[in-house]
């Protein structure tokens, strides 16, 4: 039998994990810093983000202790580093998206496609729990939910999860959400000409 108590014990990610907190309609942006207490990576950003998810990858940056990361992207013009740049370095060049991690703490500042035919170019990927300002979009579903066990998690501990996540209104899916995987979907096939464009 599962109660409550056990399933709040479940720890998915920080920012979810007291239940998620709606963002502001008016909400502009703001500035993320990375860990460093010294000469801290600043990076300012110009517009709410969108999609806002948990992410169960290996890939994605994971605050110490966390299962999930939590993601979500905003237009690539509306990133801009603006403090100690210089410790910013791709962390894995062979990645589709190149993610800027600071040298000096790992923090993931930003990600980036350069691949002009990816369906999500123009897009960077942003960690906005990095921001003290508040009002940014809260995350609305999980995604690669199974790729937690990659990391380590195991998979005995994954109706517990997923029955969190659930309960967190963070519905649990294992790559992107269907609207996403559709989006993906009709780019490819429009690039492929098996739709109109
Ligand atoms: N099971 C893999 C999934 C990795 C994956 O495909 N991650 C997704 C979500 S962030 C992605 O789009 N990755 C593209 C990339 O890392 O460039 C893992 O956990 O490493
Ligand atoms: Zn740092
Ligand atoms: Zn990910």
């Amino acid at each position: 039998m599962t109660d409550m108590t056990e399933g709040s014990d479940v720890k998915i990610h920080p920012s979810v994990d007291e239940g998620v907190k709606p963002g502001r309609e008016d909400f502009q942006g703001g500035t993320l810093r990375c860990k460093c207490t010294d000469r801290p990576v600043e990076v300012r950003i110009t517009a709410q983000a969108a999609h806002n998810h948990v992410c169960g990858c290996t890939k994605c940056w994971k605050p110490d202790g966390a299962i999930f990361s939590m993601v979500a992207v905003v237009p690539r013009g509306a990133v801009e580093v603006v403090a100690n740049g210089d410790k910013l370095k791709v962390v894995d060049p062979n990645t589709a998206i190149q993610r800027y991690a600071c040298t000096g703490c790992g923090t993931h500042m930003y990600g980036r496609i350069e691949d002009k035919n990816h369906p999500f170019y123009g897009l960077d990927f942003i960690h906005t729990e990095l921001s003290t300002d508040e009002g940014w979009a809260a995350p609305g579903f999980a995604a690669f939910v199974s790729s937690v066990i990659e990391s380590g998690v195991s998979p005995d501990r994954m109706d517990g999860i997923r029955a969190r996540l659930r309960d967190l209104g963070l519905e649990p899916y294992d790559a992107l959400s269907p609207p996403l995987m559709d989006a993906i979907a009709t780019h490819l096939a429009k690039r492929s000409g098996k739709l109109v464009a």
